[in-house]
């Protein structure tokens, strides 16, 4: 899998090169690239914002070094069989959730546009979906400076469904979210803690019991903290 992140933050994707994902760019199983926006500027400033058209508060981020960032990492694509994904991070987008995190591990070229200011000119998100499929996707319902923050979390999610990516990929099966619950309790020794005790079932043995009682805890918790997961 390919990754591009365009941004004016470079630095904050540092993170690649530790965790999983760091692990990951070494084996080659992802080929991530980090391109700063304004080595597609060619005025003395490096600009990359301008007042909006329109009036109204802050500044918008130029059309002109996105599209050259955008030829630069999608010009391969044109005898590409699959078009690249593009996501543009935006607290107006679609919710990014488990179930788009395996869609987006599947994609074999995955593009993130960070914007920042105001946020980025829309002609380019218009523009990009002439060439590449365009998703807009929003981390949550709260306001961030910008994509950064929400890229570095949406490739966590995304890259650690790739295969080969996690020692077990068992462990990827048992988490919250990826059977459209939230996870059960979890345990390990001691089996007394300060005076908390294991559940017995847990100690049993009887691995059918545990299955039965994992599922009810995670019905359970899912009813209690997340409703809205068990509902359609
Ligand atoms: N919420 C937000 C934002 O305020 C700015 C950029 C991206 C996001 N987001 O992905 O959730």
């Amino acid at each position: 899998m390919r990754i591009d992140v365009v941004t004016i933050f470079p630095d904050f994707f540092s993170v690649l090169d530790v965790s999983l994902l760091g692990r990951a760019r070494q084996s080659g199983l992802v080929d991530a690239r980090v391109h700063d926006l304004r080595a597609f500027t060619h005025d003395r400033h490096r600009t990359v914002d301008d007042t909006p058209y329109g009036g109204g508060a802050g500044m918008v981020m130029k059309p002109e070094p996105w599209g050259e960032a955008f030829d630069a990492v999608l010009g391969t694509d044109a005898s590409a069989q699959t078009p690249a994904t593009v996501v543009f991070p935006s607290p107006a987008g679609e919710r990014f959730t488990q179930a788009i995190a395996h869609e987006l591990a599947e994609a074999p070229h995955l593009v993130f546009a960070c914007g920042r200011y105001e946020g980025i000119d829309s002609r380019v998100a218009e523009h990009v979906a002439t060439r590449a499929t365009v998703r807009e996707l929003s981390l949550g319902d709260y306001v961030l400076n910008g994509g950064e923050v929400a890229v570095v979390a949406m490739l966590e999610a995304i890259t650690r469904l790739v295969p080969g990516m996690v020692g077990n990929p068992e462990s990827i099966v048992e988490e919250s979210h990826a059977d459209g619950l939230l996870e059960y309790p979890i345990y390990t020794k001691p089996a007394t803690w300060r005076g908390l005790d294991v559940p017995d079932v847990l100690r049993s043995g009887d691995h059918g019991k545990v299955a039965a009682w994992r599922r009810e805890q995670a019905i359970e918790r899912t009813r209690r903290v997340r409703p809205d997961l068990l509902e359609g």
